[in-house]
């Protein structure tokens, strides 16, 4: 297994770890940030190595990880007078480590957070490198700023109530860190699919390789983009289907259906053979449902990938495929490609 560094912690340790990191005398007042479902599900199992802490909880769900949800959080803050010894402790999806990040990054200028990632995209991304933010009119993770938590506490029991569609979700990003950077681990683990019964090892190599690439370049200058592989395209279809109620889907599919699409476009440039480009919509489509749009939508899908982070200027710089296990950053691509591969995609 490939080793983390020691700001993440991971196993049901992590959670006596995180009571020891509370209990440092610099340590002021503790908040403890849920969502509507973690406060349920997650809350209580945390609730015994918690000191005294005022408990913030927003809505659930991708349409809340807004700038009111961060009013929310910062009203808390002020209400209760936090100064910078206090400590935001997130508990929950990539949701609420985003958001939670990104109001302690923002409060009177920096306040520290610990991580409790509770989704396996959580425990095995979100939590992990220093990415926070919020979507703003409609395009993911709009505002934001790079920073790094105290610390990640990773218990993989809490995926137990987890339902088997947000794993799915999760196991797009562990499959993303395969196809970059772990040519063996997708040519051998794929076999056992979602049915994994122990996901810690799988956290555990997933936490490393992006650790790995994150400590090279944290701000991403580079060689971090690698980890952007199908969110060119899929951050794209996110935000377009987010704004059309009732045809919302997760950051995990719309990833999985990017990846497809930057897989044929690394194909057209002939850096993925055509057995390769199979074996990986193969066995996608054997995880995820495809997802649903009609032909006339590709061109506004497309143009939406005009305000993707990895642009500079109206060049659009997407990831793409080098071989199964290499990925190569910067790689121009156009609007009318980005369609093309949605029409590719939409006629599987
Ligand atoms: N910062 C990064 O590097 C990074 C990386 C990947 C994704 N993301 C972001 O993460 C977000 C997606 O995260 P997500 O998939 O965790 O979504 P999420 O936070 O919305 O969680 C998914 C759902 O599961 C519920 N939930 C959470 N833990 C649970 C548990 N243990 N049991 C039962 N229900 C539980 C949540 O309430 C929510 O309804 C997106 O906004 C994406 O942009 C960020
Ligand atoms: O950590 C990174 O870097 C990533 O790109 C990981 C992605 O899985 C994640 O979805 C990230 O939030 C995307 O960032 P963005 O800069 O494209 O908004
Ligand atoms: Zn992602």
């Amino acid at each position: 297994m490939k080793k983390v560094d020691n700001s993440v912690s991971i196993g049901t340790q992590s959670l006596e770890q995180l009571q020891h990191l509370l209990r440092q005398p610099a340590v002021g007042q503790v908040f403890v940030l849920t969502d509507s479902n973690t406060v349920r599900n997650c809350y209580p199992l945390l609730q015994r190595y918690l000191p005294d802490h005022t408990l913030v909880e927003i809505p659930a769900g991708e349409e809340f990880k807004t700038l009111a949800s961060c009013e929310l959080v910062w009203n808390q803050l002020t209400e209760k007078a936090a100064d910078r010894f206090a400590v935001l402790v997130n508990v929950g999806g990539g949701v609420v480590t985003d958001l939670g990040g990104f109001c302690a990054a923002t409060y009177k200028r920096g306040i520290r957070f610990i991580q409790v990632p509770t989704t396996l995209l959580a425990q095995v991304d979100a939590s992990v490198g220093g990415k926070t933010g919020i979507d703003f009119q409609g395009f993911k993770n709009q505002i934001g700023v790079f920073q790094e938590p105290v610390s990640v506490c990773i218990d993989p029991t809490f995926l137990a109530t987890l339902d088997a569609r947000q794993l799915k979700s999760g196991y797009a990003e562990v499959v993303k860190h395969w196809l970059i950077a772990d040519a063996a681990a997708f040519a051998t683990q794929r076999q056992e699919g979602v049915l994994i019964k122990d996901w810690s090892p799988i956290i555990q190599d997933s936490v490393a390789t992006k650790q790995q690439i994150v400590e090279a370049d944290p701000l991403e200058s580079g060689l971090r983009k690698v980890l952007n592989f199908g969110h060119t395209v899929g951050h794209a279809l996110e935000s377009y289907l987010l704004l059309q109620a009732g045809r919302e889907i997760l950051h995990g599919e719309a990833v999985a259906a990017g990846m497809i699409c930057e897989s044929w476009l690394s194909a057209q440039r002939g850096l993925l053979s055509a057995a390769e480009l199979d074996s990986i919509e193969t066995f996608l489509f054997s995880v995820f449902e495809k997802v649903q749009f009609v032909t006339m939508e590709t061109d506004a899908i497309a143009e939406l990938a005009l305000q993707d982070k990895k642009n500079s200027g109206s060049t659009i710089n997407c990831t793409l495929l080098d071989g199964i296990g290499k990925a190569l950053y910067d790689q121009p691509i156009t609007v009318t490609e980005i369609a093309e591969s949605l029409r590719y995609y939409h006629r599987l």
